[in-house]
């Protein structure tokens, strides 16, 4: 049997953070390396946390996962780089550079970025991009609802439907709502004459993206460089 990957948790003090650290000793192919958000502490479960300003110093690690924000995601990239380690991000609001960069990554290291890690919400895409191919003529409108504490709008996931819509023709347009402690949703809306379809995808909590990443980063560490995506992982059309 094969050693257990050491990944690195990177914004380990967040909502996503807290239910990676929770989740990741539920599978047995990994352990966890380090743990690193903007300030060192310790996780309810009595994990130590390293601070940002010693991110060059963490043990050494295989996989990262990185659940952060736009502003931490360049150090952790960079680091992967240095470390030759492969690397999964749910970090959404990402800039046009920065998604360049994960690109050039990509020719050195496996890199997974995906801005929803639960399997129904790759479905979605797919369904999304099927009805706005069979409907031409018919609005569609991308509305996506999370808890009041989300920084970006629209989501990283419906902009990720959006590219769906588009890639079977449609014209998508968005509305955002930050409300309460939503998980996230996400509805796909197709409006035509007399008739409504909807779409809709609900995250109960965040669990579900936190299973999906530290799946990904198992099957990731066993891929040659390149840019990866949900789809490759759960072997749906790709995108
Ligand atoms: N792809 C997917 O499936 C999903 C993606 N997301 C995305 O994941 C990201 C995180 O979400 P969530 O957990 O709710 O966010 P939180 O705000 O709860 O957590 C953010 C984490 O990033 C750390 N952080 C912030 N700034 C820095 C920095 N400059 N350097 C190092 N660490 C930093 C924070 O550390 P500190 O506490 O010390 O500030 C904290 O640990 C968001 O972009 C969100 O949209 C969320 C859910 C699912
Ligand atoms: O910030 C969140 O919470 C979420 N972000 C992702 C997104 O931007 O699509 C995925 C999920 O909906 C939760």
């Amino acid at each position: 049997m094969s050693d257990p990957l050491r990944l690195l948790i990177h914004g380990a003090t967040g909502r996503m953070g807290a239910a990676l650290l929770r989740l990741q000793p539920d599978v047995p192919a990994t352990t966890l390396g380090a743990a690193v958000a903007r300030r060192a502490g310790t996780s309810a479960a009595g994990v130590a946390i390293a601070g940002v300003d010693t991110l060059g110093d963490v043990p050494a690690f295989e996989v990262a996962i990185d659940f952060s924000l736009p502003d931490a995601f360049d150090a952790v990239l960079d680091l992967c780089l240095a470390r030759r380690a492969a690397f999964v991000s749910g970090t959404t609001g990402l800039s046009a550079d920065q998604r360049a960069r994960l690109r050039a990554a990509a020719r050195q290291l496996p890199v997974l970025w995906a801005a929803n890690f639960s399997p129904g919400a790759a479905l979605l895409a797919d369904l999304a991009r099927r009805a706005a191919a069979a409907l031409p003529q018919w609005d569609c409108d991308i509305v996506d609802i999370h808890h009041a504490h989300k920084k970006d709008a629209p989501s990283g996931t419906a902009l990720r439907l959006g590219d769906a819509v588009a890639a079977g023709g449609g014209q998508p347009r968005y509305a955002s709502i930050r409300a309460g402690d939503v998980v996230g949703e996400h509805t796909v809306q197709f409006c035509g004459p007399g008739e409504r379809i909807e779409l809709v995808h609900r995250a109960a909590d965040r669990d579900v993206f936190a299973r999906g990443a530290l799946r990904a980063a198992v099957w990731l560490a066993r891929q040659p460089p390149g840019e990866y995506t949900m789809n490759d992982m759960l072997g749906l059309t790709p995108d």
